[in-house]
């Protein structure tokens, strides 16, 4: 016989390398396919520089290759649950943490979670003993029968003593035979008692009663005088306390363990919204109204509030009185929020800042209860500003949805602002970009009585915001000229949008490693404002240069004004003018 040829070198004779053939086809006949292309063209493979392919291992393999997914030539993977690295790595970690540290981890954990810990500790004491007291008090069931059986026991004469539970629908009963497996004769309930009590030696439990079967209603005088007849003693018992109080104990865990997941998200959000980290604080400010640029006419408004809260304007000598709301109406970004935080920093009295869908809440009454708690506060914290962002979120027209929840929080804010006495300084000032969507009572004199557009900065005001948002920024050029030029190239940006590209420039000049930000910089950041990030324009002079480049023929073709020799576009399309 030959001897076996010994497998064959992988080796590759071409300059190129091998090009492997990849089927990503599913079906099971084109991967065979290539999988024989595969092992055809490896097999065939003879050259004079030997190419290794150390991460196949092919070249020792006298088996074919293995496709793997995506049709890529796979090792072929062993099973192995390489345990001894694994050990290798688990002792050298418990080599490198010490007891000492594991005890001090376990006790910071357990004094973090105190609470959790707490909880869950007494759920299972408490179902610890539950299960206990149910197993304590466990007897061996009765075996239950149909109720002709015991009307056919009775008829027979076999029953030997019957009881009627009292407060249940159950009778139980015993018959002749029952002893006789024993070889004892057992005739009535003693016997059977003494019976139940070996039973009970055996398994710690007495046994009254073998058979137990479910009352039909109106049949009671049938079974009466049929017991009578035959001579059975019967009789009638309540339950035993041990016995009620164990089915009361099963209705109840039955019941309560679906419920306890209810319970728990119920019990998330009460706490959600009582919790001692949701107690409302009022913050100071630091922002002024210097902070504040482009929306004067607003600023101007605001002032006079500052004023009357500082006691500078004395508006009581004239009867006049502090008005209570203040609407800002306004586009997003244009500034609502930082003019609100600039009036309590001016006025330098407690800020509270909510977002009106704080007080969007799942179950009824919770939103109002916020809204009362947080008033409460306010008042409390007097002279103080309560600053409601986005109010569309409650107050929107009432009655126009089943959401009884928002209308009921919409009427503790309306009772709210009506319930400030005249010399209590609590002035609430709400933000708004859909203004036509609120409830018209909660624009009426007495409320926001004072609606303040803040709009859209002009350019002087956008060169002023820029200024505000440059101020901290280090410039190569100075400052005013990059305030002039991006105003001019941003009609319609408001102040967010200035603070963005502000921010977009400085940050483009950090990527670049530079020290300061310089004029391409902020243009750069221009362009992604308005164009968002890599959106490059596809202009005429774009396409052509790319085309250039592509096939640099073309330009011999095209004329100046972008038509053929032949009239054509340079797409070969015919241009109408
Ligand atoms: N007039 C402005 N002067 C200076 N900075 C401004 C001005 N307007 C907006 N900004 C900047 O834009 C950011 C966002 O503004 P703000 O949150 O006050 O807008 P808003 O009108 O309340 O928006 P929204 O209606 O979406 O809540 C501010 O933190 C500030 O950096």
């Amino acid at each position: 016989m030959a001897p076996p040829a010994s497998p064959p070198l992988l080796t590759h004779a071409c300059s190129s390398p091998p090009s492997i053939l990849c089927s990503t086809s599913s079906s099971s006949s084109k991967s065979r396919n290539s999988y024989k292309v595969l092992s055809s063209s490896f097999t065939s493979l003879s050259c004079s520089t030997p190419i290794l392919f150390p991460y196949l291992q092919l070249s020792h393999c006298s088996k074919p290759p293995v496709l793997g997914i995506h049709g890529k030539l796979n090792p072929r993977r062993r099973f192995s649950l390489r345990l001894r690295p694994r050990l290798r790595l688990l002792s050298s970690r418990l080599k490198r943490t010490s007891l000492r540290d594991l005890v001090e981890d376990l006790g910071v954990a357990l004094r973090r979670n105190s609470r959790i810990i707490t909880l869950s500790a007494s759920m299972s004491a408490v179902l610890g003993f539950c299960f206990l007291f149910l197993k304590l008090t466990a007897v061996p069931a009765s075996k239950v029968v149909p109720y002709s059986e015991l009307v056919t026991e009775l008829q027979s004469g076999h029953v030997t003593a019957v009881m009627f539970e009292e407060g249940s629908r159950r009778i139980f009963y015993n018959t002749r035979g029952d002893g006789r497996e024993n070889g004892e004769t057992v005739v009535d309930g003693e016997a059977l008692a003494m019976e139940g009590r070996k039973e009970k030696e055996k398994s710690g439990f007495v046994l009254k009663w073998k058979y137990s079967t479910r009352k039909i209603d109106h049949d009671e005088n049938y079974l009466l005088s049929l017991m009578r007849e035959k001579g059975v003693a019967y009789s009638s018992a309540p339950q035993s306390v041990i016995m009620t109080l164990r089915s009361l104990l099963i209705t109840v865990i039955s019941l309560w363990i679906p419920l306890t997941p209810l319970m728990w998200l119920l019990y998330r959000q009460l706490s959600a919204a009582n919790g001692p980290a949701k107690k409302r604080r009022p913050s100071n400010q630091k922002v002024r109204f210097d902070d504040v640029e482009g929306v004067d006419a607003a600023k101007e408004e605001l002032m006079e509030i500052v004023s009357c809260l500082q006691g500078s304007i004395n508006y009581k000598k004239l009867g006049a009185k502090l008005p209570r709301g203040v609407l800002l109406v306004g586009p997003p970004g244009t500034g609502k929020t930082l003019l609100a935080r600039s009036v309590a920093g001016e006025a330098g009295v407690p800020f509270f800042s909510v977002s009106a869908s704080e007080f969007v809440e799942l179950f009824v009454g919770r939103g109002a209860a916020r809204i009362r708690d947080l008033f409460s506060v306010a008042k409390k914290c007097s002279p103080s500003i309560v600053f409601i962002d986005e109010l569309d979120a409650v107050g929107g027209k009432r009655g126009r949805s089943f959401n009884d929840e928002r209308d009921q929080t919409l009427n503790q804010l309306l009772t709210e602002m009506d319930g400030f006495e005249s010399d209590t300084k609590v002035i609430v000032i709400a933000a708004t970009n859909r203004p036509e969507a609120l409830d018209p009572a909660l624009c009426r004199p007495g409320r926001f009585s004072r609606k303040v557009l803040v709009g859209e900065p002009d350019l002087d005001g956008r060169k002023r915001i820029l200024a505000v948002h440059l101020r901290g920024v280090p410039l190569e050029e100075n400052p005013e000229i990059i305030c002039n030029l991006v105003a001019s190239l941003t009609p319609g940006f408001v102040g967010a949008d200035l603070a963005n590209i502000v921010n977009e420039a400085a940050l483009l000049a950090a990527r670049r490693g530079g020290e300061t930000v310089i004029r391409e910089d902020v243009m750069e950041a221009i362009e992604r404002a308005k164009f968002g990030i890599n959106d490059r324009q596809f202009t005429r002079n774009v396409v052509r240069k790319g085309l250039d480049k592509l096939f640099p023929w073309i330009p011999s073709l095209i004329k100046r004004d972008g038509t053929t020799e032949d009239g054509l576009g340079f797409l070969g399309y015919q241009t109408l003018s």
